[in-house]
């Protein structure tokens, strides 16, 4: 996939800019603040619907606009060509076409335009919460399965209804009469997500590994699904699993009626990476936690062109400060010839290979309208 132009009109600090990437790899150059991280932020809504991290569509909106608007083209490495426009506006929230067509669910994009985000901000995946680590997953998951998509949005639903009844239910000595059926629902809902996330950490496993050494030798790289379940899970099939769910429910029913939430399932489950068998998030130096998320990013664009047959696009925003020069030159070595990339720096950095771009060339002037 590749991104042949964006046409951006008041998202952050850009007013009216558009950029026309080359194939291979780019290098937008500009000052501090100067607004290359934007661009790479609407790239990102126009693949995968949303901003970074959690922003919000209002956040996005430039300071001064009631509005925001980008228009891209996309081709695929088969030559199909999709055009999104994403739309957002005070008054009419957002709303999103794809070759002209206005979507119903936004999702319906996910995984048509695969994309994938290096950023400093996303050292949370190995410093923050659990719930960052699950994102990451189920971020990767959704782009290869639409059917895992569909799953997890179905899990959330039913999660939150299940919860809704635990909240509601006024007598705690027993449970409500329907809470069964939204056990059974979620354990069987639940155990495809545990299944799917054990059976990806599985194949990614060693296009981990094989990045990881390239950036960096000697320790040995580990990512690990440890389910809310603990001991009970005794199967790894989708039956054996869902099994173990209904028993263990079974087992924590006062508790949860108590907590009146829902404490088991994969909305509970966690993600270990682990040097040489050490906790990262405990023990790792920054650059050991740098050098594994740019691993597990890099090990993603290969996982995903194996399993989809489609090369992804890669934002890099800030490499050349988060990583040291030999990282960095091996990640460039890496992603070369291997789709397009978008990297954002403050230098010109010479390289003949890069496409080298200034931001101020893509900032609007006249002509046709955007
Ligand atoms: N909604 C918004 N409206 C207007 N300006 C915004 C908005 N959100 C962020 N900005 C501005 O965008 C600028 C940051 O842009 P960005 O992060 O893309 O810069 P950058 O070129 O990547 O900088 P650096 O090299 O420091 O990483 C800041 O000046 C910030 O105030």
């Amino acid at each position: 996939m590749r991104l042949d132009e964006i046409k951006i009109q008041n998202f952050r600090k850009h007013s009216e800019l558009i950029f026309s990437p080359s194939e291979g790899i780019n290098l937008i150059f500009g000052p501090n603040g100067s607004g290359k991280t934007n661009i790479l932020e609407a790239i990102h809504y126009c693949a995968l619907t949303k901003g970074f991290n959690r922003t919000t569509d209002r956040q996005c909106m430039n300071f001064s606009a009631e509005s925001f608007l980008l228009k891209s083209l996309f081709t695929s490495d088969t030559g199909c060509q999709y055009r999104v426009h994403v739309d957002f506006s005070t008054n009419g929230g957002k709303s999103i076409s794809l070759n002209n067509s206005q979507l119903e669910k936004f999702s319906a994009l996910i995984g048509l335009i695969p994309c994938i985000l290096f950023s400093p901000a996303e050292i949370t995946i190995v410093h923050g919460s659990p719930q960052e680590r699950r994102r990451f997953l189920d971020n990767a998951l959704c782009q290869i399965s639409k059917s895992y998509l569909e799953q997890l949005l179905q899990y959330r639903r039913i999660l939150q209804q299940r919860n809704a009844l635990l909240h509601s239910s006024w007598d705690r000595s027993s449970p409500a009469p329907d809470m069964n059926i939204w056990t059974e629902l979620l354990a069987e809902s639940g155990a495809f997500i545990i299944k799917e996330r054990m059976d990806f950490l599985d194949e990614f496993q060693p296009y981990f590994s094989n990045a990881y050494a390239i950036l960096d030798t000697g320790e040995i790289p580990r990512l690990t699904y440890r389910s809310s379940l603990g001991k009970a899970l005794v199967s790894s099939d989708r039956a054996g699993i869902a099994d173990s769910l209904m028993h263990r429910f079974g087992e924590i029913q006062h508790q949860e009626q108590v907590r009146k939430q829902t404490l088991l399932g994969p909305h509970r489950d966690e993600i270990l990476f682990y040097l040489d068998g050490s906790d990262v998030k405990k023990y790792a130096s920054q650059g050991q936690t740098r050098t594994f998320l740019i691993a597990l990013k890099v090990a993603l664009q290969r996982f995903l062109f194996d399993k989809k047959g489609e090369q992804s696009i890669f934002l890099l925003d800030d490499i050349f400060s988060e990583l040291d020069q030999r990282r960095v030159e091996r990640v460039l070595e890496m992603i070369a010839g291997f789709g397009q990339s978008l990297i954002t720096s403050t230098e010109k950095t010479g390289l003949s290979f890069l496409h080298e771009i200034s931001i101020h060339d893509m900032l609007y002037k006249h002509g046709d309208p955007l």
